[in-house]
C-alpha cells in the first residue's frame, strides 16, 4: 500500500482537516489528520491495519507477544492490527498525565510492538516505551498508520510507518501570520 492510497482513505473519510490545530506536542499545524473519522469505518480500518500488519510481519524478526496501543488514538488501530498478527492487543492510558498499563499485567521480557495512529514528534511513542520498559517488557518496534515526520523522528526503536506524509508544524511563538489569524483548536485527548 502506497502513501497515496492511505491518504485517499483519509480523504474519503473527511479526515484531512484544515485550520489551526494544537498538537499533543504543543506544536501548531494548519493540517490535522482526524483518524477517528477513518476508524469509525471498520472496512477502511481493516484495509489499513491489514497492510500495517503485513509490514510489521516483514520487518520484525522473531515472535511478537503483544501489540500495545497508546490510548485513545492507538486503541482501534492496535486492536485491528493485532487481529491480523494473531496476538493479543492491550493498551496504555493516561493516569494523571502519564501512560500506565492500568488494566493488564505483562510478563518481564515480553516482546511488544507499539501500534499508533499518527506520529508527529514521537513523544507519545517514547512515553509508551518508558512505561513498558519500567515493567520489563521489550519493545521490539513501533508502528503507525501515518508518520507526519516522514522518517525524521527517532523513537529509539525501529518505526514502521504505513505512510509517510510530511505536514508543517510550528512552535507556538513562531506561527506564520496566516496561521496566527485563525483561532486554534486542540482535538486530541492529552490534558483533558
Ligand atoms: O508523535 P506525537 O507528537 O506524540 O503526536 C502523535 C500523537 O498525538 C495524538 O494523540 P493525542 O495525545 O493528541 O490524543 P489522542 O490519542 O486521544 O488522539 C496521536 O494519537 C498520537 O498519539
Ligand atoms: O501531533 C498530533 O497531536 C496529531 C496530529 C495529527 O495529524 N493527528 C492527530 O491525531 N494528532
Ligand atoms: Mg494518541
Amino acid at each position: 500500500m502506497q502513501t497515496s492510497d492511505v491518504l485517499d482513505i483519509f480523504r474519503s473519510a473527511g479526515a484531512v482537516l484544515e485550520g489551526h490545530f494544537i498538537l499533543t506536542s504543543g506544536l501548531r499545524s494548519p493540517t490535522f489528520l482526524q483518524k477517528a473519522r477513518v476508524f469509525m469505518h471498520a472496512d477502511k480500518t481493516e484495509v489499513l491495519c491489514k497492510a500495517l500488519a503485513d509490514k510489521i510481519r516483514a520487518d520484525v524478526a522473531g515472535d511478537i507477544d503483544y501489540v500495545v496501543g497508546p490510548a485513545i488514538g492507538g486503541l482501534i488501530p492496535a486492536y485491528e492490527t493485532s487481529r491480523h498478527l494473531k496476538v493479543p492487543a492491550i493498551w496504555v492510558e493516561r493516569e494523571q498525565g502519564t501512560f500506565r498499563l492500568r488494566r493488564f499485567e505483562i510478563e518481564k521480557g515480553a516482546r511488544v510492538v507499539i501500534v499508533e495512529d499518527i506520529v508527529t514528534t514521537g513523544l507519545s511513542i517514547r512515553e509508551t516505551i518508558a512505561c513498558l520498559a519500567e515493567l520489563g517488557a521489550e519493545v521490539v518496534a513501533a508502528a503507525c498508520i501515518i508518520d507526519r515526520s516522514a522518517g525524521k523522528t527517532d523513537v529509539g526503536v525501529p518505526l514502521i510507518a504505513l505512510a509517510e506524509y510530511e505536514v508543517p508544524a510550528y512552535p507556538a511563538d513562531q506561527l506564520p501570520p496566516e496561521l496566527a489569524a485563525i483561532p486554534a483548536v486542540k482535538p486530541g485527548s492529552r490534558n483533558i
